[in-house]
């Protein structure tokens, strides 16, 4: 059985993925979705040199004084008449510095006696002390923000600044959750016997709350071809993803449905450790993603493939997870074929994995930090060797 790399696995999904259309939203609405198109300043920055201290305005060739103070420029509120030799202007923070003027002495360096304005210590030591030059943060035509990249609290700040009050993105990505499986209850359900509280769809929202998307909650489906037949092919998504029945047992029933209701398989099974039997596929216009239903198989697939495939279609032109690097505290054994990732914790600057690696335990995810990435056929490594992870708080 050959098994298909994790990179190549994500590159094999994004091929999948088309465009969603794009929409104009104002700024408010497009916290943390992707620039559909590159974005550029629609005025300049500083639009005039401004004063950067509370002071006053004056020619630096005056240094050392004394001037005669001859008028003020407040913030929205500029001294508009030329300014001459010996004579200088009250300013306040990003007030637009008068014409003639090129440099600012801080008040806490200057005495005032009426209109008379005297040295009170060093001074500014360069022309242009103590200003912002127009254009200092950008120009008009300077592009802010490029298509596919995040519009995060720094970049919708400055599309507000350059002119901006609404800014092109993609749609909200559209995607179905379904858990798979006849053990399964609803979490705060009664629990008896062999019955077990589902949490991979609690899990998948929560994973997906930071990104745009419009969640349809398809709920629990029996282990019954018919009965996820029908689900898969009615729900009008962008993407489909489903826990459990992944793999090969009798009851692992996604795949047949998936074909039975007229969609097909991309791939299946990856050379990942936890998440081997994921899969990915089509139907109609959705693309599918059926993750294996041990809850840290789902986690993981959930963290490279689901997230990624979401922030791809959102138009993220950079979607994958970045690993960090650090030291390993302990040593680790050499991995086998799959790419391995293990909870561990980053305590002091290294890396600690948990003991045991089931991935039906939860617990462990729960009190893990981080996931250390242990490449396939990676050979053991030493206290001190370094390791890329994934950080997870
Ligand atoms: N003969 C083989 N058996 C298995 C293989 C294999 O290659 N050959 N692969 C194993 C691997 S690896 C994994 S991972 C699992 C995944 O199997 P499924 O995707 O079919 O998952 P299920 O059998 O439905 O469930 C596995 C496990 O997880 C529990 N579960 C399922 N859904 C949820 C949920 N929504 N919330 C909480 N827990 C859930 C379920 O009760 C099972 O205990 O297959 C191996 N087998
Ligand atoms: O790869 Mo399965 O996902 O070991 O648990």
């Amino acid at each position: 059985m050959t098994l298909l790399p994790v990179d190549e696995a994500q590159s094999r999904l994004f091929a999948l993925a088309g465009t969603l259309p794009v929409e104009r939203v104002p700024l408010a609405e497009a916290i943390g979705r992707w620039a559909a198109e590159d974005i550029h300043a629609r005025r300049t920055q500083p639009a005039a040199t401004l004063s950067a201290m509370d002071g006053f305005a004056l020619r630096f060739a005056d240094m050392p004084g004394p001037w005669r103070v001859v008028g003020e420029s407040a913030a929205g509120a500029p001294h508009q008449q030329p300014v001459s030799a010996g004579e200088a202007v009250r300013i306040f923070t990003g007030a637009a510095l008068p014409p003639g003027t090129d440099t600012v002495l801080v008040q806490e360096e200057a005495a005032r006696d009426g209109a008379t304005l005297l040295l009170n210590g060093e001074g500014p030591p360069y022309h242009g002390r103590n200003t912002r030059a127009r254009g200092l943060d950008f120009h008009e035509g300077d592009t802010l923000v490029r298509a596919g990249e995040r519009l995060t609290p720094a970049r919708l700040a400055v599309l507000a600044t350059g002119g901006h009050g609404s800014v092109p993105v993609t749609r909200p990505v559209r995607v179905a959750l379904v858990a798979t499986g006849d053990e399964l209850v609803s979490p705060g359900e009664d629990v008896t016997g062999v019955a077990l509280p589902e949490s991979n769809r609690l899990m998948l929202r929560a994973l997906l709350a930071d990104l745009p998307v419009e969640i349809v909650d398809l709920g629990i489906l029996p282990d019954r071809l018919d009965v996820l037949r029908e689900a898969f092919a009615a729900v009008d998504v962008d993407l489909l993803v489903t826990t459990g029945g992944a793999s090969v047992g009798d009851h692992d029933l996604v795949r047949p449905a998936l074909e039975a209701a007229g969609g097909a398989i991309d791939f299946w099974r990856i050379a990942l450790r936890p998440g081997k039997p994921m899969m990915a596929g089509r139907l109609s216009h959705k693309l599918v993603l059926g993750l294996p239903g041990n809850p840290v198989s789902a986690f993981v697939t959930a963290l490279l493939f689901v997230k990624p495939l979401v922030a791809r279609l959102a138009g993220a032109a950079d979607p994958l997870p970045r690993p960090m690097m650090a030291m390993v505290g302990e040593p680790l054994p050499a991995n086998g074929p799959r790419t391995d990732y293990l909870r561990a914790d980053l305590r002091g600057g290294r890396l600690y994995a948990s003991t045991i690696q089931d991935s039906s335990m939860l617990l462990t995810l729960a009190r893990s930090t981080c996931l250390i990435i242990r490449p396939a056929n990676a050979p053991a490594a030493m206290p001190g060797d370094s390791a890329e992870f994934l950080a997870l708080a």
